[in-house]
């Protein structure tokens, strides 16, 4: 196997299916005998899971500014990258994260307008080269998975976080962010459709699975 692990993220909108299919990646990947790390942003640590709770708190008296919350969303990232990311990596283990900088591209890019350039000058400073091996970007239409987040809240509870408030218009902005990512980056990005069964989800993650691991090793 080679000397550093590989590191693979799951995006999309709210309410595609992320979490659920985490497991199923992360299963596989444990049954071929690899070490998994499990895990997500913004969080991952006490001290990011500390900034997501101010990221997702709902705005009350003082709105977040954009700026703001981006620069938490990479101070997070910066956390996460130093305590988790990297050294697992290191130490030859596969990381399996829910959401990464493609998130930041369409949330805080797409949705809140914020240009790429300023971002991207971010990401480097951050990331300092290192990015997902393979993305696995699931995709379906906003008022859908909108459906399923209701059903997801019916049954959990919970209020709406500050992102789960916001306007249709802001998630569709989202998805079309993500999907030019997508576009640009095919060697690293596999989109799948997210809106069909469970079943035939999973099965479409295990064929890119078997299709990019194998290349691989
Ligand atoms: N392919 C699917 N078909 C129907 N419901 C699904 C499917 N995938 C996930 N769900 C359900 O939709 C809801 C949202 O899924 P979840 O994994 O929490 O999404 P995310 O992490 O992307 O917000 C959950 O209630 C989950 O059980
Ligand atoms: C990683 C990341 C997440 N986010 C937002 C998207 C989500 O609304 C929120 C929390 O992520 P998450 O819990 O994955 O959302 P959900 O399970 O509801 O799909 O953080 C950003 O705005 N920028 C980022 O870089």
């Amino acid at each position: 196997m080679n000397e550093r692990g590989r590191f693979i993220t799951l995006e999309g909108g709210e309410g595609v299916g992320k979490s659920t299919n985490l497991a199923l990646v992360a299963d596989w990947l444990e049954a071929r005998g690899l070490e998994v790390i499990r895990t997500r942003e913004p969080g991952g640590t006490p001290r990011a899971e500390a900034i997501r709770t101010l990221l997702l708190d709902p705005d009350g008296e003082e709105p977040l500014d954009t700026d703001a919350e981006l620069l938490l969303v990479f101070a997070a990232r910066a956390q996460h990258l130093a305590r988790v990311i990297r050294p697992a990596l290191a130490r030859g283990a596969w990381v399996v994260c829910d959401r990464f900088t493609d998130a930041t591209f369409a949330y805080q890019g797409g949705g809140r307008g914020i240009e790429d350039a300023r971002i991207a000058e971010l990401e480097t400073f951050v990331q300092r080269g290192l990015g997902p091996d393979l993305t696995l970007l699931l995709d379906m239409p906003m008022a859908a998975a909108q459906q399923r987040l209701e059903g997801r809240l019916g049954r959990e509870g919970g209020e709406r976080d500050r992102f789960e408030r916001e306007r249709a218009s802001f998630f569709e902005a989202v998805r079309r962010a993500y999907l030019a990512r997508a576009a640009a980056a095919p060697g690293r990005v596999a989109v799948i459709d997210a809106s069909a069964d469970l079943p035939s989800v999973q099965a479409q993650l295990v064929r890119e699975l078997e299709a990019r691991v194998a290349a691989w090793q």
